[in-house]
């Protein structure tokens, strides 16, 4: 196997990154120096918050409070009690840690933008806690952190030791950004951003793997804080704790192409020495214009590039670096595997049993007494007209939605299980899919389907081998890198089985799979949903396509008005007067009596 530095793509990326050091070494001009050592700054906080702000969707707006923390911890225990910032920036980084989980626990619950303010209201309460203590921190006066110059004491006579120090912090950021985007976790935070119902019907505890993005960015923003103290050499409250810097760093990795690994780092490169420019010679109109350069910039790619840079460009880049020796090529496709083998054809014993569902919306009754079983291998049909509730009870067997009474079993080998939520649903072998479909839409085929399988593995390979083999089944192989926003309404609905199958239920409850897809589409799905139940899996499937619930069920159950209507095998149910009365009024039966 070619060793990973033979590939352009990691080569290139490594000499565009040690331009940051090799560009002011070469120039040795103390500005250059000085915008290098800002650069691998910014580009770090830009990057740590990219973990929180932009592959987990949580808008912080306050991060510099992790920043002044860090600053603040480093140079106080310099300046009290002699303490090296190396050791005190652990402190200020476990400080952060705290503060990051008291206000991400509460408030990561909840959806929408109260993470957003409680950072900015932190960022204040810190800030002004910081400036009332004055004669531990020097108030509004600031702090000066003594100048003993040396490694212990992080500050230095010469300008490349800081670069080299700088540098060190930002490569260590980077490298755990990226080790997130490529590791399950990264994957997790991505799907929460994107759809956090679709992540936790495939196990994704998604209040955790947010909060643990939030602690991770809050930890390395706090490392950079306290090298950046020592930098400055001099701490104040209204610099540290800045809303402007809280914005300014959320904004390179805006401009450079949120959640993506290097679009934080391409934002500060482009933005930030244009800025810093702007600084010196605007100055002279005023203090703050170059603030106008960054709102113009920040214009700009909004208007024209809403991805972000690296989010528009990378794929061209991709394109061009692919071309030189060793380049990555497209996999070709995988050789057909063989159909799965049929090994339940008769109906088991149960393996989801809902009993006595009750649930009120309000006055109105949406499940009333509702009890239904599903065996293994068996398909159930579930009908019923409109608004009778029928996904009010499959989001009850899944976990979206409490029962006010009633329970819901699962069966896990020998022993019956009662899961709480969508993720315990998940684990104890339950997938759903969604009405209305909920693609990741900005991961590719196969990382949708990957998503699912990293439920019983943390390994990419596995999770890929995983992927392909539901594919196969769903008939997505040949579309496995295409981005799943471009697929068409069929593949769509195909994907959601294989990001459902791929966590390995045992159940698939599929809600209206079919439901405007094209004949030649249905045909398919239908020739998919029996390879499913052929490979082991009980499926229960909300349908309103009554030719392909014939079809395919083995029982049928119709769900009227809230409650269980009959019960049966697909010809004595559809023939019932009781459900084509519910299904084409009184009028209807009595004409057809007549
Ligand atoms: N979250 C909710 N809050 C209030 N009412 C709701 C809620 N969810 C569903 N309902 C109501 O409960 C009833 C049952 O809805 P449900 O979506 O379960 O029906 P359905 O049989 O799946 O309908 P359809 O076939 O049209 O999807 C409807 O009257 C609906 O308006």
């Amino acid at each position: 196997m070619m060793p990973p530095i033979l590939n352009p793509r990691v080569y290139i990326g490594l000499l565009a990154l040690s331009a940051i050091l090799w560009l002011p070494l070469a120039l040795q001009s103390s500005f250059v120096y000085h915008l290098a050592i800002q650069v691998c700054v910014f580009a770090g906080l830009a990057t740590a918050w990219n973990i929180v702000g932009g592959f987990a969707g949580q808008l912080s707006l306050g991060h510099a409070v992790f920043y002044g923390i860090g600053s603040y911890s480093a140079g106080l225990l310099v300046a009290k009690f002699g303490i090296s910032p190396w050791i005190g920036m652990f402190a200020g980084a476990a400080v952060s840690s705290v503060v990051a989980l008291l206000i991400a626990y509460p408030t990561l619950r909840l959806r929408g933008p109260f993470f957003s303010l409680a950072t900015i209201a932190f960022l204040e309460v810190v800030r002004l806690l910081v400036t009332h203590f004055e004669g531990w921190t020097g108030g509004s006066a600031g702090l000066n952190v003594p100048l003993q110059i040396g490694l212990p004491w992080m500050i230095f006579r010469e300008k490349w030791a800081y670069l080299l120090v700088a540098f060190g912090f930002f490569a260590v950021t980077l490298l755990v950004a990226w080790l997130i985007r490529r590791s399950r976790f990264g994957f997790y935070l991505i799907a929460v951003r994107e759809r956090e119902d679709a992540a936790r019907a495939v196990g994704v505890n998604a209040v955790r793997a947010k909060i643990a993005a939030a602690v991770i960015s809050a930890v390395l923003t706090s490392l950079i804080g306290s090298f950046h103290g020592m930098y400055l050499t001099f701490l104040e409250p209204s610099a540290a704790f800045s809303l402007e810097l809280s914005i300014q760093i959320a904004m390179f990795a805006l401009i450079g192409g949120l959640g993506t690994v290097a679009g934080p780092v391409v934002g500060t490169v482009l933005v930030l020495p244009v800025a810093e420019l702007a600084r010196g010679w605007l100055s002279a109109f005023g203090n703050g214009t170059h603030g106008f350069v960054y709102g113009m910039l920040l214009v700009f790619v909004v208007l024209f590039f809403p991805r972000g840079l690296v989010g528009h460009l990378s794929q061209q880049v991709l394109r061009l670096i692919d071309r030189l020796p060793n380049g990555h090529k497209a996999k070709a496709a995988e050789p057909a595997r063989p159909a799965v083998q049929r090994i339940a054809t008769s109906l088991g014993q149960p393996i989801l049993k809902a009993e006595g569902l009750h649930k009120r919306f309000g006055g109105l009754k949406a499940t009333d007494d509702v009890s239904l079983t599903l065996h293994e291998g068996e398909i159930l049909g579930v009908i019923g007209p409109n608004g009778a509730g029928k996904t009010t009870v499959f989001n009850q067997l899944s976990g979206f939605i409490r029962p006010d009474q009633g329970t819901v079993t699962v069966r896990t080998g020998v022993d019956w299980s009662s899961p709480r939520s969508p993720e315990t649903f998940a684990r104890a072998g339950v997938g759903r899919t969604f009405q209305i479909v909920q693609p990741f839409a900005g991961l590719s085929v196969m990382e949708n389907i990957m998503l699912g399988a990293f439920m019983h593995t943390r390994l990419r390979s596995e999770a890929e081998a995983v992927a392909r083999e539901v594919a196969h089944l769903t008939d997505l192989t040949a579309l496995l890198d295409t981005e799943a926003r471009s697929l068409t309404v069929g593949g769509m609905k195909r994907l959601e089985v294989a990001r459902a199958l791929a966590t390995r239920p045992r159940v698939l409850l599929l809600d209206e799979v079919l439901a405007g897809l094209n004949p030649s589409d249905v045909a398919r799905a239908i020739e998919m949903i029996k390879r499913i139940r052929d490979s082991g899996v009980s499926v229960l499937m909300i349908e309103h396509l009554m030719q392909a619930t014939m079809a395919l069920s083995d029982r049928i159950v119709v769900i009227n008005v809230g409650k269980v209507l009959r019960e049966g095998k697909p010809a004595d149910v559809v023939n019932d007067p009781a459900v084509i009365e519910a299904y084409l009024g009184k009028g209807y039966t009595h004409a057809q009596a007549a």
